[in-house]
């Protein structure tokens, strides 16, 4: 079995793997990291090796306590990717990123894939057909907006996710969930929209913690896997041992 582990930037999100069936899901804070993880494993004994992407301010030498009981394999981008990376600063790439990219690719070989990750930020990853990995973009996710026009303001409240009744708000508070939540929506269509005008023949994965919303309220229709990012740590994972 295989310990997988996502430290994003606003939570951990972790899932035991038995081949390629996640057997169980656990969603945590950093602060309860190793309370976390410790219970993880004396409840999962058969663990044998626990992989991690972190692009919060978590490092290796958090999981360091575990060292004994599992292999830990902290992914950086000098492990094995089963794609080009054609990023112009690959080393400042996100490994979060590289992890969908390696996914996406594994999982849908031959094909344009664009990966849609709605966390902390929304990030968009496209590896074309030739498994070359091209880029995308980076922007603000949902509560980080929310929280952005409250911080950077002296007279916008900070409010919490609600569906704006109309696109034209008619108050303070309805025209900040009008263009938080549409905006989020108009974005993602339109990113959508682009590729689609460019390329023909490309599939659509939406994940992170927005993404079952998200996937509700798009024009284009597409399924949410809130585990992608888990699965394609687990799938990673076996390429490298494959590949190394
Ligand atoms: N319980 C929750 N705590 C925090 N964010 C949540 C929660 N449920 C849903 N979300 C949404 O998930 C987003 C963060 O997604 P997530 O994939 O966990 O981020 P990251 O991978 O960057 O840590 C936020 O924009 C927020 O709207
Ligand atoms: C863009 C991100 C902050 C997204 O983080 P997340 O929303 O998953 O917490 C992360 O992938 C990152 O730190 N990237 C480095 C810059 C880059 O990918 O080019
Ligand atoms: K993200």
């Amino acid at each position: 079995m295989i310990l997988t582990v996502d430290v994003g930037n606003t939570r951990i999100k972790a899932a035991v793997f038995e081949g390629s069936t996640a057997v169980e899901n656990f969603v945590f804070e950093k602060n309860e990291l190793e309370k976390k993880i410790k219970k993880i494993l004396k409840k999962f004994q058969n663990c044998s090796d626990l992989v991690v992407a972190s692009v919060g301010n978590i490092e290796k030498h958090s999981f360091l306590a575990f060292e004994k009981e599992i292999n830990i394999h902290f992914l950086t981008h000098e492990d094995v990717f089963p794609f080009t990376n054609q990023y112009a600063t690959p080393k400042t790439l996100g490994i979060d990123r590289m992890v969908l990219a390696a996914g996406a690719t594994l999982k849908f070989p031959k094909q344009n894939r664009l990966v849609i990750d709605a966390g902390t930020c929304i990030t968009y990853d496209f590896i074309d057909e030739n498994d070359n990995y091209l880029g995308g973009a980076i922007s603000p996710g949902l509560r980080l907006r929310y929280e952005a026009l409250h911080n950077f303001t002296a007279r916008l409240p900070l409010l919490t996710l609600e569906v704006p009744e109309h696109y034209i708000g008619n108050s303070t508070k309805e025209a900040i969930h009008s263009g938080v939540v549409n905006g989020f929506v108009y974005e993602i269509d339109g990113f959508i929209d682009e590729y689609r005008a460019n390329f023909s023949n490309f599939i659509i994965i939406l994940t992170g913690g927005d993404a079952d919303f998200l996937a509700k309220r798009l024009k284009n229709t597409i399924f949410a896997n809130s585990n992608f990012l888990l699965e394609s740590l687990n799938q990673t994972f076996q390429y490298k041992i494959d590949n190394d």
